[in-house]
């Protein structure tokens, strides 16, 4: 591929919107069932290709094992009913143990069968999900941004056991091709103007089945949104983070009717679908059984009239309703399969969005040093917003400084932070590491070059050693690293009161675990970045939660503790920020000024003024102030 020009624009980063649109969008017509079949299939065979080849040997074997048995008991009443005399008990005693060895063996291949299947579907279930995760990892963060892309994830998440199901469909539709073939062929025989009555009378039914699996999916393509909404106020219910406020406001009612009213409207639109199949049901056997009660009446009425013989005319009626009740079983199968492999193809569409579609993007190998960050001319704009978060910001961070970034609520400070790590891409503009421009390196590669803590940082219900190592997670096993971590962000006397130290897992949920203040937790989220060799470190407000004591000592010894590294920090607290190299000052997602403190203050801008009201709320509590 060649790679674009450096000073177009970047292109925007494909999202499952794209893809969401297109699969939508393509006819669900039956001629798509082999390419899902055969998707549906390898995606089984690649999940577990032994226990899918047992599968469905075991069921041959069993298939075949019943015409055995079958041979084998007619064999048997020949050699009982031989001359009509009484058989000798040597000559019939192997073949009834034949027969019920034979029987005995398919009932074993049964349950082997089925263990077989057991393992099978949960083995193919497990690659579903790993493949899920792959796109999860895979997609950029924006696709996060956006509904659909949490309707394909919630869909494909139910979904996965599809394929599986499809494919044990099909298994079970080839048997009962075959038995329909038989009768066919044994009709053909006899009376062949029945065979194209009956198949005529067939395509209602198969049509209705169509309809009925399209039906299904529909409603499940409608209520994605709605079941999303339905499961986030179940875990609001439940869950442990949100237990405390729920309780607190007394919300607990409120949201429950949200829930139950949810319910309602889901039981609804089930009960209109399930109308609806049973409706496309009726027609499509009704059409099946008055062809095939004209079928027989027209039998009848040759046979009656001498125009065909009685025996004919009953063999062919007796065929014909075999085959009326194995067309019903065969084309019920066809509609599972149809049914699940529009789940399957919704399901293989979402994970064509994993590493393999995105692996063409360009990603150079990410700078191993670090000289300068500049940020030129960016713009970005959030998925779900109109206005863009940052306009035309331009900044530079240099090795080995200390850069600071304030500004009011919402004015873009976060949002920059996260695209410096390359979480999003900019619509307009570049970010440039040293002379590479980060759109176009392996983004993995280069957040191993950044320790970046955001505000809301995760609190993993995992032990104080993870919640520490995971900043580096080659190190997550290194004991003596975490502790020295620990020790530079304050979080050693904290953890090591835990009644399993570094062992004890930083949750209550989980037997023997404990929960931390959250200062104490912010002080593990700094060891976090302190863990991590990286030569940029971004601080998302960084002190919000310490108390002033730990907050001055941070800020004093930041370029002690942080020696050699760069550090761009993001904070609403003034006093912490005045010692920086040079302050970048955001306003309405705009640069409105930046430079050292004393140059801010002297030019008298909107950083003085923040400066100046927040002095002023301490000097007005500061007792000796008159
Ligand atoms: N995921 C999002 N989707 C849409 N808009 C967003 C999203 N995240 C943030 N915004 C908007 O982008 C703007 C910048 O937000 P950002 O979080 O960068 O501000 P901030 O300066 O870090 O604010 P704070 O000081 O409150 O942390 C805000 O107007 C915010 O509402």
């Amino acid at each position: 591929m060649t790679s674009p020009p450096a000073d177009a624009p970047t292109p925007p980063p494909p999202t499952c919107e794209d893809l969401y649109d297109e699969a939508r969008a393509r006819p669900k017509s039956l001629r798509l069932l082999p390419s899902i079949i055969r998707d549906a299939v390898r995606l089984v065979r690649a999940a577990a290709p032994r226990e899918l080849a047992i599968s469905i040997v075991l069921k041959l074997i069993s298939g075949a094992g019943l015409a055995v048995v079958f041979l084998m008991g007619k064999n048997l009443m020949a050699t009982l009913l031989t001359d009509g005399q009484l058989p000798r008990t040597v000559d019939v005693l192997p073949k009834i143990l034949a027969v019920a060895a034979v029987i005995s063996g398919l009932g074993l291949i049964a349950a082997a069968g089925r263990e077989v299947r057991e393992i099978l579907s949960e083995t193919t279930a497990r690659y579903a999900r790993e493949r899920i995760i792959d796109v999860a990892a895979a997609v950029e963060l924006q696709a996060y941004e956006t509904p659909s892309f949490h309707d394909r994830l919630a869909r494909a998440a139910t979904g996965q056991h599809r394929p599986i199901q499809l494919v044990d469909g099909l298994i079970g539709t080839l048997g009962a091709v075959a038995g329909v073939a038989g009768i066919v062929v044994a009709l053909l025989a006899i009376q062949p103007w029945l065979v194209p009555v009956v198949a005529a009378a067939s395509v209602p039914l198969i049509a209705g089945v169509l309809k009925a699996g399209q039906a299904l999916f529909g409603f499940h393509l409608r209520m994605t949104a709605a079941t999303r909404a339905r499961n986030y106020l179940f875990e609001l219910l439940t869950g442990k983070q949100s237990a405390t406020e729920v309780r607190a406001f007394g919300l607990t009612d409120h949201l429950r009717t949200r829930h139950s009213d949810l319910y309602d409207a889901h039981m609804v639109e089930l009960r209109r679908t399930a109308r609806e199949r049973f409706r496309l049901a009726v027609a499509g056997n009704l059409a099946l059984a008055i062809s095939l009660a004209g079928s027989i009446a027209l039998l009848l009425h040759l046979a009656l009239t001498g125009r065909i013989a009685l025996a004919d005319a009953a063999t062919a009626g007796a065929a014909l309703l075999v085959l009326a009740e194995r067309i019903m079983m065969t084309v019920m199968s066809v509609g599972d399969i149809y049914e699940s492999g529009l789940f399957v193809e919704d399901f293989t569409s979402f994970l064509a969005f994993g590493p393999a579609a995105i692996a063409d993007r360009a990603s150079g190998p990410a700078p191993r040093d670090f000289g300068r960050l500049v940020v030129d001319d960016v713009t970005f704009t959030y998925p779900a917003a109109t206005a863009p978060a940052l306009r035309n910001v331009s900044l530079e961070v240099g090795a080995g400084e200390v850069i600071a970034l304030v500004g009011e609520n919402g004015s873009g400070k976060t949002t920059l932070a996260k695209l410096l790590c390359r979480l999003y891409l900019p619509q307009s503009g570049q970010i440039r590491w040293d002379e590479a421009d980060t759109a176009t390196v392996d983004p993995d590669e280069l957040r191993q070059n950044i320790a970046v803590i955001f505000q809301d940082f995760l609190h993993y219900a995992l032990t104080a050693r993870e919640n520490i190592g995971f900043g580096s997670v080659v190190h997550v096993d290194d004991l003596e690293a975490v502790r020295a971590a620990a020790r530079r962000s304050g979080a050693e006397p904290a953890i090591s009161a835990l009644p399993e130290g570094y062992r004890t897992i930083l949750s209550p949920e989980f037997s023997g675990g404990r929960d931390l203040s959250i200062g104490q937790w912010q002080r593990v989220a700094l060891a976090r970045a302190f863990i991590r060799d990286a030569p940029l470190v971004i601080l998302d407000e960084p002190t919000a939660a310490l108390d002033p004591r730990a907050e001055h000592d941070l800020f004093a010894s930041i370029r002690t503790l942080y020696a050699g590294r760069t550090v761009l920090l993001i904070s609403h607290r003034y006093s912490t920020v005045r010692n920086a190299d040079r302050i970048y000052v955001l306003r309405d997602g705009q640069i409105a000024e930046h430079g050292c403190h004393e140059e801010l203050m002297a030019r008298g801008g909107h950083y003085a003024e923040l400066f100046t009201l927040q002095a002023a709320a301490y000097s007005d509590l500061d007792p000796t102030t008159d």
